[in-house]
């Protein structure tokens, strides 16, 4: 019985290998036989690496599964994403949070629509208001937790403490008031989303769930699904009741009209947009705020430019930091830059299906329906594309405009096209006014022992989800 299973397999994978055009792109031998790659890297977490070294051996194309092809040639890059033609693939369907919204559907007019509407709430003007709610439920919160850790000599893990701002800021602007992780540490949200999660991959893996409850297996899921839905329904509700609504991003979403039918959003389109703020907009954020300080601790010199740069324009420590004063900055500018290129916090991943009838790409035909995806890792660190790629060179930053333009091709950290990150104003706001307030802050240090290693589960993460920093008030 296993000759026959095995000689099954076999001559399935043999087919596989010859039988499409897929066969000229290069790869590791086992690639074509078996999605076997796909398996361990759920297991060891460590594909960003594997794909980094997979493509300075073999290129900008490498295929990686037998029917999935890994690019970072910039120009296949930009013709995977700059379009709807490249839809995204079934994984997207984990991120169907309470029902459709903008970042998981799959349907192109579905997500034009929806863009239509949600675009305000991630627009300059509501930027504009929401700014001193950052502030306060975000950077001050943060500033004043630092402060006391510092005061009683402990030591801060600034991974944790980080997390906890960026969802307390969006706690404050997509759901009326901040989730007070920063003073309660931690929020039960946390579990529901967790076991939410685990819940839809279950539903993708085994579809029939859609339907069938069973409640003897996954009832504490269900429960946290529960919770979700009625914290998320509560925060609506509480909005609707009030007399003089402030202009936030829950707001927008509630007043957002589509232009060709005049129809609002109802209540159950709204509330996947506002889990979708918390899916896309906290851990992204605040991962890319960890690698950076971790990168200044162990880089004093770029460390103490960025210090003077921020004492220059920032000379009182306790003031109130605008973002306008911090904008511009060209060395803040630089370092966030650098980090977003080392260590892109979506670093993998965001497959897309090759349209049906196929498509040249990157000097291949790649028949319809191939998976194709680009590793942001692998083209920030490709020796092709970047010079000293894997050197922490903020300076590299101020090439001239048109080695600059180059390197652009080559920088994908919000993605490209259509599907580019929405949010990435509100997330340059938040990296800025927290750097900039904590430089000018505090003096920190790396206190060694967690374990530094990047790794990639669902983000790129430092391995113990640690980055243990001993703060010292500046004057
Ligand atoms: C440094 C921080 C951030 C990074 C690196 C980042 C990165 C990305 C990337 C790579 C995508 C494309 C995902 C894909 O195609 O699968 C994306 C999409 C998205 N992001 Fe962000 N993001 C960040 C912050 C935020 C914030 C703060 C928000 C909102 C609160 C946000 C909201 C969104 C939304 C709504 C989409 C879906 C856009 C669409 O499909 O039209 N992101 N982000």
């Amino acid at each position: 019985m296993a000759v026959l299973l095995f000689a099954y397999w076999l001559s399935g994978a043999i087919k596989r290998k010859s039988s499409t055009t897929l066969r000229y792109i290069p790869g590791p031998w086992l690639a074509p036989f078996s999605r076997i790659f796909s398996i361990i890297n759920i297991f060891t977490c460590k594909q960003v690496h594997r794909y980094r070294n997979w493509h300075e051996t073999y290129g900008p194309m490498v295929r990686v599964g037998p029917r999935s092809v890994s690019v970072t040639d910039p120009a296949a890059v930009r013709q995977i994403y700059g379009s709807h033609a490249f839809r995204k693939t079934r994984m997207y369907d984990a991120f169907v949070v309470l029902g459709e919204n903008v970042f998981g559907s799959r349907d192109p007019e579905f997500h034009k629509r929806r863009k239509r509407l949600v675009a305000p709430a991630y627009g300059q003007t509501t930027l504009a208001a929401i700014e001193p709610l950052i502030w306060r439920a975000g950077v001050e919160s943060l500033m004043e937790k630092l402060e006391r850790q510092a005061a009683a000599g402990q030591v801060s893990n600034l991974f944790q403490e980080f997390m906890f701002m960026t969802f307390d800021v969006v706690g404050e602007v997509a759901f009326g008031r901040s989730f007070d992780m920063l003073r309660r540490d931690g929020h039960p949200i946390l579990k529901w989303l967790e076991d939410f999660s685990r819940m839809n991959m279950f539903r993708i893996m085994f579809p029939f769930l859609q339907r069938v409850r069973l409640p003897w297996l996954f009832g504490h899921w269900y429960e946290s699904e529960r919770r979700l839905y009625a914290f998320t329904r509560d925060a609506v509700e509480r909005r609707k009741r009030e007399k003089q609504p402030r202009r936030d991003a829950l707001q927008m979403l509630l007043e957002a009209v589509d232009e060709d039918t005049g129809d609002s959003m109802t209540d159950a389109e709204i509330m996947p947009e506002m889990l979708v703020q918390i899916v896309a907009g906290t851990d992204t954020t605040s991962i890319t705020l960890s690698w950076c300080v971790y990168l200044l601790s162990q880089h004093p010199e770029i460390y103490a430019k960025l210090r003077e740069e921020i004492d220059a324009v920032l000379p009182e420590r306790e003031a109130t930091v605008s973002y306008a004063t911090v904008n511009k900055l060209p060395w803040l500018d630089a370092v966030l830059n650098e980090t977003l290129r080392l260590y892109p916090a979506v670093a993998d991943g965001l497959p897309r299906s090759v349209p049906k009838g196929g498509a040249e790409l990157g000097g291949h035909h790649l028949p319809g329906g191939t998976v194709v995806f680009c590793s942001a890792y692998a083209m920030h660190r490709s020796s092709a594309l970047w010079d000293e790629p894997e050197s922490f060179r903020p300076e590299r930053w101020f090439a001239p405009a048109e080695k600059l333009a180059e390197m652009k091709k080559a920088f994908i950290p919000f993605s490209a096209g259509p599907r580019a990150c929405l949010g990435r104003s509100l997330a340059w706001l938040e990296l800025k006014l927290a750097l900039s307030t904590l430089v000018r802050r505090f003096e920190f240090e790396h206190v060694p022992g967690a374990r530094m290693e990047p790794i990639y589960k669902f983000m790129l993460t430092p391995m113990d989800h640690h980055v243990d920093m001993r703060l010292r008030p500046r004057t």
